[in-house]
């Protein structure tokens, strides 16, 4: 309707064009009979132009959408990044086709295998002329492999390019016109949001680290470099009390499947852990187990090397979705001591002396509005965890529950710890030796890290079960005579202290006594 159209007058257009049809059927003999030729083909012209789309839908109500395959030429490898996602190529093909690749593996009889861009895994898709159908919310879908269109082709070419030689491929998604807002509102969602996930988990995990970053530099200088992550400890080889380790895993599942309950309750998408505990008891381990239960990136952030809190902000951004952040030892990097003391000095002796040390140290607001300031909550799905070997020495702002979600203590090897080790190490999950172990284990502290070496060692000299829990039981028992000794050795030299002490006390009241006695 043309604007300020009077309504009237939208009435009557409407009632004689839906009326026009009938009035075809009523005015075609007329008009063949008595209007000139011309004027006929006219009206019969119009008629068909404005009713041949519905009288199409009567006869086939499908509609197709088609989702092509880009070029190569800015193909790369896929990434699940907020940042990159603006400068990177549209992935919806390659989406569709990783969510289709299960069901062409189901369904179709003429199939494609490529190779997955990262990772050993294959992309099954189908081949061209196949279909498959698919089920969301009640209505049936169908997808086909056609070629994309020449002109789309054209369009995105210009005739040339990377594709030349291969055709293009093209999904076509065929449905009902009654499920076209289904379709478009949530069921393509759906499929994009499942294919990237297939897509994640089909690549290959990395591990990152962040590189010593230029404050004044552009924001696409690279703040991180990575390696493929492939460490293969699993919560299963994880030594630890087992009710611990299934409340962590459970917590760790309840975090990422409850995306709708951190949207709902207007939570940024993200938990923190704390882990701490003395040195060799598994804090690093199980952050590797973690990454590989959640399948999730992990950036290690080395806080050593970044000058300036907006650094940290940089880096931040720049990280992916699904990935744990990890600051190691977080007592050590926060404390100005040490390598970041030098650090510090280094760039001073670099910057102009106009920038005061003050501008350029990540402070401890600085962390904590890495951790969940309004930066922390692009993004979403993403893991914090810190590592201390003393929990006492840090910020009680740091680690407050919300920061810190969940703290978790990593202890000295128990007995239900030494099990998953020996299963680990020796194939064995039941010795008659174990009793004896576990006896030892009672009285003394021990890291599951020296149990692993132990045990470990003893593999590698080709000893047999017996010999290895041996050497294990005499390595305890020595941990546990030095322990006494030490212990013995403290208590001497307290009392030493006790009695140096009392004597330096009763000089000090001899002299006062004399000296009152004067
Ligand atoms: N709980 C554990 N389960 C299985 N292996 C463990 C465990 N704890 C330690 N280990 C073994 O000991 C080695 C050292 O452990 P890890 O580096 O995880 O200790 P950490 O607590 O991070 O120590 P640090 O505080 O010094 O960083 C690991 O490579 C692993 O082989
Ligand atoms: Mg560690």
């Amino acid at each position: 309707m043309a604007a300020g159209e009077p309504g009237a007058m939208a009435r009557v257009r409407h009632w004689v064009l839906g009326n026009f049809a009938t009035s075809w059927f009523l005015l075609a003999p007329l008009l063949a009979a008595y209007a000139p030729r011309r004027l006929f083909l006219t009206y019969f012209n119009l008629f068909l132009r404005r009713h041949a789309r519905r009288l199409l839908t009567v006869v086939d109500p499908y509609l197709t959408l088609d989702i092509s395959e880009k070029p190569s030429s800015d193909s790369s490898s896929y990434y699940y990044s907020r940042y990159e996602s603006e400068t990177k190529r549209d992935t919806t093909f390659d989406e569709v086709k990783a969510y289709l690749s299960g069901a062409c593996a189901g369904d179709a009889r003429e199939l494609r295998a490529e190779g997955a861009e990262e990772g050993d895994g294959l992309v099954i898709s189908m081949r061209e002329g196949q279909d498959v159908s698919d089920e969301f919310q009640g209505a049936t879908l169908f997808w086909s492999s056609v070629p994309a269109d020449d002109a789309d082709l054209q369009e995105h070419h210009g005739g040339q390019g990377a594709h030349q030689g291969r055709r293009r491929r093209c999904q076509r998604l065929t449905f009902h016109q009654r499920h076209r807002r289904l379709v478009v509102d949530e069921y393509l969602p759906h499929v994009r949001r499942r294919g990237r996930e297939i897509l994640f988990n089909n690549r290959r995990r990395r591990l990152y680290t962040n590189n010593r970053i230029n404050s004044y530099s552009s924001m696409d200088e690279d703040a991180w470099s990575y390696v493929d992550f492939d460490h293969p400890t699993t919560f299963d080889t994880l030594a630890m009390d087992p009710a611990k380790k299934k409340e962590i895993m459970d917590d760790l599942d309840a975090f990422r499947n409850n995306r709708d309950l951190y949207r709902r309750t207007g939570k940024p998408w993200k938990r923190g852990y704390l882990l701490h505990g003395p040195p060799g008891t598994g804090k690093s381990t199980m952050i590797a187990a973690m990454a590989n239960h959640l399948n999730y990136d992990i950036y290690d952030v080395e806080l050593t090397i970044i000058e300036t809190n907006n650094d940290l902000r940089k880096l931040l951004i720049q990280t992916t979705g699904k990935s744990i952040i990890v600051i190691e030892d977080i007592d050590c990097s926060l404390d100005l001591t040490g390598d970041r003391r030098r650090a510090n000095k280094d760039r001073n002796k670099r910057r102009s002396s106009s920038y005061s040390s003050d501008d350029s140290k990540v402070t401890l607001s600085g962390l904590l509005n890495f951790v969940d300031g309004l930066w922390s909550a692009c993004g979403g799905e993403r893991i914090v965890v810190f590592t201390t070997n003393h929990v006492d020495t840090l910020d009680p702002a740091l680690i407050r529950r919300g920061r810190m979600d969940m703290h978790i203590e990593m202890s000295y090897c128990g007995f239900q710890a030494f099990k998953t080790l020996a299963k680990n190490y020796l194939g064995v999950e039941l010795h008659r030796m174990f009793a004896d172990v576990e006896e030892q284990l009672r009285e003394v502290d021990v890291t599951p890290a020296d149990v692993a070496e132990c045990l470990m060692t003893a593999k590698r000299s080709g000893y047999g079960e017996d010999a290895s829990l041996e050497c294990l039981i005499d390595e305890l028992k020595k941990k546990k005579a030095e322990a006494a000794a030490a212990a013995a050795e403290a208590q001497a030299d307290q009392q030493d202290q006790d009695d140096h002490d009392s004597d330096e006390d009763s000089e000090g009241s001899d002299e006062y006594s004399e000296e009152s006695e004067e």
